[in-house]
């Protein structure tokens, strides 16, 4: 299969990280962006001041935003919101060639029908081959060129070994897996469970606390990727634990910052406010906690952050309610 060129859907941070990514491969890149702005400061400047700032951009990037313009790219990469890629993917649905690998990196899961990314873009664009890319990866330095490495995950063999060639420029490795249910469940709570560990050092608990989160954190996500069907390997890797230790390390992400606020004091609204970027584990958060309930599962941490940001429970309660749960076997649930 070709692969000379690549549309990038979403001019955000990431989008832009991955064009910045796969232009180094050596592709040419269509970066298509909602926002007039984005495309002229891209097209004008070479940087996307709105969402990344600061970071010069490659060359072979051209930014657009038509759809239309994505129409003959050998590959795409799907990168809005996750609570926007059905509308993104059927905005692009005419443009659309079967066929086309379309990779998603989007994490989270669908309010309302509770669907993973991968359920989105088989009811959305049924001819599509679908792939998941996730992993630790904070924009900014991914798009500087500093050093990471990422899962893959594609049900095809041939297919996955020729898109981890293909996009893999110096310093960005892509390790390839065939669970794309794994690969998504990961970034899908890592999100979630990164404002917890903010709310844990926002409140001062300690570097105990914030490990013992982690790592019952992992065991939830592990949990919920086997319930969907996902393998447990999967989680343990890059797309699972990689993302969750990266995502519970630094304010840089957000969503760790948003929990770190909530920790100090602010309401979900303070914490908010004014802010352009995206906070996934504030939007996925109530599917999270109807999905996991759906199953069945045992995930107290992410539905003491889904009751937080619902307003049902404060920072103490929930707290309070982890810490006073029946004592158990470790490996139990
Ligand atoms: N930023 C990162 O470091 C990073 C890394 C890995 C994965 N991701 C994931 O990538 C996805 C995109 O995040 P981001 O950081 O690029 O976003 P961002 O916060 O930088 O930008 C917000 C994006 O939302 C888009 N948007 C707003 N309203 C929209 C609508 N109605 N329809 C479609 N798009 C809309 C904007 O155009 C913009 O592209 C998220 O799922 C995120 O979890 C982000
Ligand atoms: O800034 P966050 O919290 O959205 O995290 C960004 C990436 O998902 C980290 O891998």
């Amino acid at each position: 299969m070709q692969m000379k060129t690549a549309g990038v859907i979403g001019g955000g941070a990431w989008g832009t990280a991955l064009a910045q990514v796969v232009a180094r491969a050596g592709l040419a890149v269509t970066l298509q962006a909602r926002e007039t702005e984005v495309v002229d400061s891209i097209t004008r400047d070479r940087v996307n001041a709105a969402f990344l700032p600061g970071i010069e951009l490659d060359p072979a990037i051209r930014a657009k935003t038509e759809m239309a313009d994505l129409a003959d790219c050998d590959l795409v990469l799907a990168v809005p919101p996750a609570q926007h890629l059905r509308g993104t993917l059927e905005a692009f649905r005419p443009h659309f060639r079967p066929g086309t690998p379309v990779i998603l990196c989007s994490k989270g899961i669908e309010r309302g029908t509770l669907k993973l990314m991968t359920d989105v873009l088989a009811e959305t664009l049924p001819e599509a081959t679908p792939a998941v890319l996730s992993g630790p990866s904070f924009a900014g330095e991914v798009a500087r060129g500093l050093p990471t490495a990422v899962t893959l995950a594609v049900a095809d063999a041939d297919l996955g070994e020729a898109l981890m060639a293909r996009l893999s420029p110096p310093g960005f490795r892509l390790y390839l897996t065939d669970d794309l249910i794994g690969a998504e469940a990961g970034g899908a709570l890592k999100n979630v469970l990164a404002i917890a560990c903010g709310i844990v050092e926002g409140r001062q608990l300690g570097r105990s606390a914030h490990a013992a989160l982690i790592t019952r954190g992992f065991a939830e996500m592990t949990r919920l990727c086997v319930a969907l069907g996902g393998r447990a390997e999967t989680v343990a890797g890059l797309c699972g634990l990689g993302d969750l230790v990266l995502t519970c390390s630094s304010p840089q992400s957000r969503n760790m910052s948003l929990g770190l606020a909530l920790g100090e004091g602010q309401t979900v609204e303070q914490a908010l406010a004014g802010k352009r970027s995206v906070a996934e584990g504030y939007q996925s958060a109530p599917a999270v906690r109807d999905l996991g309930l759906k199953l069945g599962l045992d995930m107290p941490i992410a539905y003491g952050v889904a009751a937080l940001l619902a307003g049902e429970a404060t920072v103490d309660q929930v707290i309070g309610s982890l810490l006073s749960r029946p004592l158990r076997a470790e490996t139990d649930g």
